[in-house]
């Protein structure tokens, strides 16, 4: 079994730690020809979750895509969502045909708002049939640390679904499917945007009753928003919803989460991106969904709250206010 993985981030290695548990050959493409060389020489990534070790012997890293595709049933993508058009730019439909294309990004191409399974279906004219999602509330810190966790695939075609979450369930990791990928597509995303905001309310002094506030109010928040852009029955008491808002809300590790604190805390965006040195997803997210659900009549006092704060320089303190008003 050949599997391609895309990114070379801290979601990517964790997922190529837990694909080497398995019988399978990884072909790893990062962008970075030093990082490939270091993999190479040194079998860590130098720069994300540099502890884990990459086991040369079933895995190869490459920084030609097409090469690293070639010959592969399975492809994973996992590069924030910002930068994917860029990543696959070199790609054409013809790369992509007949391969099984899961995306382990949780956040939506910023240019026009999309979905990435949308994006693969209109760009590289993939069908849905063929593609599923990585989602749950897994941390990769945690996942190099061997911590259990686990992950849900989400697909509309359960069988692929399924023969996914077999090759990514190992000693540390258990797997679960579901159909609904458009929910769960989407409340990753909400998910980040909430997690953004505790991380605003906490720098700006708010404590854990009012946090346990906001994460009650999103569950809403997240529910009225998919109920309307991808209606149907579903439990979000899923882990692939519920539990991962609450992870990405209250762990230490939440990119989303720190990235907002420093907001919180008065940084800027810029310097909050630069002492990152990682992704926060919400960031993009928060103007997409914003944007998105301008020609809905939807409740979103977080959302809001985010946006005013990231997008329209407003007042922390004053938002804050708001925001304490509207919640219940
Ligand atoms: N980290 C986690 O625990 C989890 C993350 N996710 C999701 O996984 C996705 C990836 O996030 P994560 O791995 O954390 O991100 P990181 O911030 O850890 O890594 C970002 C990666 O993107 C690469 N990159 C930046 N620009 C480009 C580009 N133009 N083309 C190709 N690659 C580029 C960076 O390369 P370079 O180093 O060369 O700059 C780096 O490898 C996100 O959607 C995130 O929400 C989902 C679940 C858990
Ligand atoms: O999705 C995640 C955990 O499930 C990662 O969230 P952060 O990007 O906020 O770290």
């Amino acid at each position: 079994m050949k599997i391609t993985v895309i990114g070379g981030g801290s979601w990517a290695t964790a997922i190529v730690k837990i694909l080497s548990e398995g019988n399978v050959h990884i072909k790893w493409w990062m962008r970075s020809i030093e990082d490939v060389e270091h993999i190479k020489k040194h079998h860590h990534n130098p720069n994300y979750l540099s502890s884990v070790e990459i086991h040369p012997s079933n895995v190869k890293p490459y920084t030609n895509l097409k090469e690293a595709l070639r010959g592969t049933e399975w492809v994973i993508l996992a590069v924030p969502a910002a930068f994917v058009t860029d990543a696959v730019k070199s790609l054409t439909e013809s790369n992509l045909e007949d391969k099984k294309i899961i995306s382990a990004i949780k956040g939506m191409i910023p240019e026009n708002n999309q979905l990435i399974t949308d994006f693969l279906a209109d760009k590289y004219a993939v069908s849905h049939q063929n593609m599923g999602i990585i989602a749950g509330p897994c941390h990769a810190e945690e996942v190099a640390l061997e911590k259990q966790s686990y992950l849900t695939i989400a697909s509309p075609n359960i069988k692929l679904a399924t023969e996914f979450a077999d090759l990514m369930r190992c000693r540390f990791v258990k797997t679960s499917v579901l159909s609904d990928i458009y929910g769960v597509e989407y409340a990753a995303v909400m998910k980040n945007i909430v997690a953004l905001a505790c991380g605003i309310t906490h720098g700006l002094g708010g404590g854990d009753n009012f946090q346990a506030v906001m994460v009650s109010n999103a569950m809403q928040e997240i529910k009225r928003v998919v109920d309307v852009i991808a209606p149907m029955e579903r439990d979000l008491s899923a882990s692939a919803y519920l539990g991962d808002l609450l992870v990405t809300a209250y762990s230490q590790f939440s990119r989303n989460r720190t990235f907002g604190n420093m907001i919180g805390r008065g940084y800027s965006v810029q310097a909050a991106q630069l002492e990152m040195n990682m992704i926060a997803e919400g960031y993009y997210a928060v103007k997409c969904i914003y944007e998105m659900m301008q020609k809905h009549a939807v409740e979103m006092p977080i959302t809001d709250f985010a946006y005013q704060i990231l997008y329209k320089n407003a007042s922390l303190r004053k938002e804050f206010e708001v925001l304490k008003g509207k919640l219940k």
